[in-house]
């Protein structure tokens, strides 16, 4: 690791936890805390959205925010946007990024050793008509993979989009690429979706909100200079990828401002009305994953 790493207000309290489960309030959310010889993993069961990971022998992957009590939706971790992702298409008064990440959740089973675990959960009441949803975890090997798994349940197609929204953990996001995303094309959402194709790596000089046309093949490599750290990005079922930092427009986020702005990026599996087929036909079950872990630093990023 290089310069010594910050840490989160939720990271400190769980630190100090015993081996097992541990069930707590943070600002209000209920969250589920489970540690084990494999390390960390909080999953809040307002959102169904896990807000942190960390592998054993490594500070943890996720950023959350340290003033979440002042947004509706926790912003960090891993929010599910569901059933569609970003502002609805044909009515702009449903909540941005669905009804799933302001839900409340259950844990439906959990299987956990020393080695890993397996963690199921479902929302707590049906959320949009004729469609079910499961999250699917595991942590196996210093990999945690979240698996959005929707059916339709009707005879007839659904509209749908969604996203996994991961807010990674960094250093300053002045320090910081993105690699994996070269010579692809994305809509820039700053652009007013306007399309053009990306060269080299990503980086973070200002705002950044855009989304690539980006298949699961590829690994995208977080480069984090500051923490000489990488996060190796995969996913499956998903052909956008989608990239955001607030950067200046922070400032208006309650629950992020200045102060928390350059210490994290999202990387999101997204399947977007853009790259992605955005319905699920009668009776189909669409599964989109996402899944991340510590690479060696500098070696990956001289491939
Ligand atoms: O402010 P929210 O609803 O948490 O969304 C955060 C961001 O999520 C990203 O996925 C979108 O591309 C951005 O446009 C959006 O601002």
């Amino acid at each position: 690791m290089g310069e010594q790493q910050w840490q989160g207000e939720l990271e400190q309290m769980v630190s100090g936890y015993e081996q097992g489960r541990t069930d707590l309030q943070w600002y209000g959310y209920d969250l589920c805390v489970f540690k084990q010889g494999w390390g960390e993993l909080v999953i809040a069961l307002d959102g169904g959205q896990v807000l942190l990971f960390r592998p054993a022998g490594e500070q943890p992957l996720l950023w959350v925010s340290d003033k979440p009590a002042l947004a509706g939706a926790i912003r960090g971790g891993v929010p599910v946007c569901w059933p569609w992702f970003a502002e609805h298409v044909d009515d702009p008064s449903l909540p941005k990024h669905g009804v799933a990440r302001t839900a409340s959740w259950m844990l439906d089973s959990v299987e956990m050793d020393a080695q890993g675990g397996h963690w199921r959960l479902s929302p707590a009441q049906t959320l949009w008509d004729g469609l079910s949803l499961t999250l699917d975890l595991k942590v196996m090997e210093g990999v945690l993979s979240l698996s959005l798994i929707s059916v339709n349940r009707t005879d007839q197609p659904i509209a749908m989009t969604q996203a996994l929204h991961s807010y990674f953990a960094v250093s300053d996001i002045a320090g910081v690429e993105l690699q994996g995303l070269d010579a692809l094309p994305l809509r820039d959402k700053l652009q007013d979706m306007a399309e053009r194709t990306h060269q080299g790596a990503v980086t973070f000089p200002a705002e950044t909100d855009v989304i690539f046309a980006h298949n699961s093949e590829t690994e995208v490599m977080l480069i984090d200079h500051g923490w000489q750290r990488v996060i190796g990005i995969q996913k499956q079922g998903s052909h956008s990828t989608v990239v955001w930092n607030p950067g200046a427009s922070a400032a208006a986020m309650l629950d992020v401002g200045v102060d928390q702005v350059s210490r994290f990026v999202c990387v999101e599996a997204a399947r977007t009305r853009f790259y992605d087929h955005p319905w699920i036909a009668a009776g189909e079950t669409q599964r989109l994953t996402t899944s991340f872990r510590v690479l060696p630093y500098p070696d990956k990023t001289t491939d």
